[in-house]
């Protein structure tokens, strides 16, 4: 049999799905961007102001411009790529949630090109309000808005989005390299005492409880839960690969909100110097909550956790994102075809229910937040889930 065709064969289709979005955060690309895109962020959060202005000051610091927006181009150029060389003839557009491209804009586009089942991959990995339930209130709130601007007359596309990829191996495996290789960026004398510190972003306690759907609510909920298990397939994955069993632990950063409501802690600064003062020669920071390397990881790892750590004279090394990483690319592909073939199943239009990867404990989420997923504080609409 030729291994080649001319057309992908059923199993490498994304029938039913037309396009794929890239669904992002967004972020400032000049100094005259910096309030607009918080007061975007921001709108009817009551973030106190201080927090702000303090968060403005990390932007102007490096110009007003964030990385994300050039990453999100990068990842854009990747899955176009990867796509193009598997035969998958699927458009990616992008869209952001606070900055231009303005998803509504994007779906808008989506709409006027024909698209009527669009496919979304966010930048989020993990569930939570801010990493899932709010992007689909946002894909809502613009699809309610092409109801009332001009599409030509045209229907706003079905949107579903995919699953939590936190466990597909190529989002873990460049994550494993990258932590291998910030171990190896540390002076040889420190190396094998380094303690591996895996971050992520603070949310408050009350919203990692009630993280995911119902059944996982409760003492950190589905949050905690995969992330922790992010911490130990690395962990276990650079102790096979180096031999040394390096201690670890789940950290947090990027805390904000009033200081009399909990949020989870410890702060990757308390950490640091907890650890220095347990006569910890060294440590790795991985950054295993976010997708790419944006402010968060520039700013409060790369610039407040490394000044810290100078100034406890505690050697450290921070380990990349997975960012465009060409696995990651794939693994994108395989979450859309996996999707496609489940909808096509549940279609009666393919015999088998497709095979799902994912690695560790917790095995592969849900293509559909259960009503009661991520809730938010006040019900809003929310796209692409059961409620
Ligand atoms: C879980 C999570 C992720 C990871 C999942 C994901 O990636 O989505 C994430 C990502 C990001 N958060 C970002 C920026 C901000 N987040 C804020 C505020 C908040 N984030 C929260 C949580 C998360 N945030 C929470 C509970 C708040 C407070 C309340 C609220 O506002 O809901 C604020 C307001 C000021 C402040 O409070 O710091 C800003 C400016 C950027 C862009 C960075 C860039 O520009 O490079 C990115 C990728
Ligand atoms: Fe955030």
């Amino acid at each position: 049999m030729p291994e080649q065709s001319a057309q992908p064969s059923p199993a490498r289709s994304s029938a039913p799905y037309d396009a794929l979005l890239l669904l992002s955060f967004g972020g400032p690309e000049g100094p005259d961007d910096v309030v607009p895109f918080l007061e975007n962020v921001t709108r009817g959060r009551g973030i106190p102001r201080e927090r702000l202005k303090e968060v403005g000051r990390h932007y102007f610091l490096f110009g007003g411009v964030s990385p994300i927006n050039e990453q999100n181009r990068e990842l854009l150029q990747a899955l176009r790529k990867d796509f193009a060389e598997h035969g998958l003839d699927l458009p990616v557009y992008w869209g952001n949630r606070n900055w231009a491209p303005y998803l509504t804009d994007t779906l808008r586009e989506m709409t006027a090109d024909g698209h009527r089942r669009v496919l979304v991959l966010a930048t989020s990995a993990y569930a939570s309000y801010s990493g899932c339930r709010q992007y689909r209130e946002n894909l809502a709130d613009a699809l309610a808005a092409l109801e009332t601007l001009e599409t030509g007359g045209l229907e706003p596309p079905r949107v579903d989005k995919l699953r939590h990829y936190f466990n597909h191996p190529g989002f873990v495996r460049p994550m494993v390299d990258a932590t291998l290789a910030a171990l190896a960026e540390l002076p040889e004398a420190v190396r094998a005492g380094a303690h591996l510190a895996f971050t992520t972003h603070s949310i408050p306690t009350a919203a990692a409880d009630t993280s995911g759907p119902p059944q996982d609510h409760g003492d950190g909920g589905a949050y905690v839960t995969q992330h922790l298990d992010v911490a130990r397939l690395i962990a276990d994955a650079v102790r096979e690969e180096t031999g040394v069993e390096h201690p670890w632990r789940l950290v947090y950063q990027s805390r904000s909100g009033a200081p009399h409501i909990p949020w989870l802690e410890p702060d990757i600064c308390d950490h640091l110097e907890e650890l220095h003062g347990a006569g910890a020669p060294a440590a790795v920071m991985v950054p295993i909550g976010f997708v790419s390397d944006h402010m968060e990881v520039k700013y409060d790892l790369d610039t407040e956790a490394a000044a810290k750590a100078e100034e406890l004279g505690l050697p450290v090394a921070r380990a990349s994102t997975v960012g465009a990483d060409p696995r990651f690319a794939a693994a994108v592909r395989d979450l859309v075809l996996e999707r496609a073939a489940a909808e096509r199943f549940a279609a009666g239009r393919e015999a088998a229910a497709p095979a799902r990867c994912a690695l560790g404990a917790l095995g592969p989420s849900h293509d559909l937040c259960p009503a009661g997923c991520c809730p938010a504080r006040a019900p809003r609409p929310a796209a692409a889930g059961e409620d």
